[in-house]
């Protein structure tokens, strides 16, 4: 298992970068990075995480859905690295539900977000997916994919 890496927290300016599309997926670095994504997500008890979180400005996030109290239908998902994901398409249905973050630590927010989402990403074996996602795993998705734009939980609360 990769070693967990420093989460960066909400102040640090690392966390407001816009960051950039990866060019090479293949490269050493990249795949050592989402390791050690993985192993910090898993070591934090996190459901994702996004590359900014530990301040590698790189369009990268993990999503890790697992059942949990809040969630209890949530799928358990294998740790899958999203390399340059979009959203294509949304619902309508805005729906509102607690979350938390890894950079702020020990405060939840009642966030909108779209119900289902279609996205597409490469995974690390540079294979593109396009899927639809709803519920608890659309949710994660777009509280990483905010990650990769500088926007936290916090932002949306109303
Ligand atoms: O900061 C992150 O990106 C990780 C974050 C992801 C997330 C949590 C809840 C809703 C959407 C996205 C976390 O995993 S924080 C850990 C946590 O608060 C939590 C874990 C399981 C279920 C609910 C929250
Ligand atoms: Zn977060």
């Amino acid at each position: 298992m990769a070693e967990s890496l420093q989460i960066t927290q909400l102040g640090n300016p690392a966390l407001r970068q816009q960051a950039q599309f990866v060019d090479n997926i293949q490269d050493k670095r990249l795949q050592q990075l989402i390791d050690a994504l993985i192993a910090t997500a898993v070591a934090s008890n996190g459901v994702g995480i996004a590359a900014p979180q530990v301040s590698q400005s790189f369009r990268l996030f993990i999503v890790a859905s697992r059942p949990n109290l809040r969630y209890p239908n949530a799928p358990q998902m294998e740790p899958t690295a999203m390399i340059n994901p979009q959203i294509i398409a949304h619902s309508t249905e805005i729906v509102k539900g607690w979350e938390g973050c890894l950079s702020v630590p020990g405060i939840r927010g009642l966030v909108p977000r779209y119900q289902t989402i279609e996205v597409e990403y490469t995974s690390r074996n540079s294979k593109v997916h396009r899927q639809v996602f709803t519920d608890f795993v659309a949710r994660i998705f777009q509280h990483e994919y905010d990650h990769l734009d500088g926007i936290v939980f916090l932002d949306r609360v109303e």
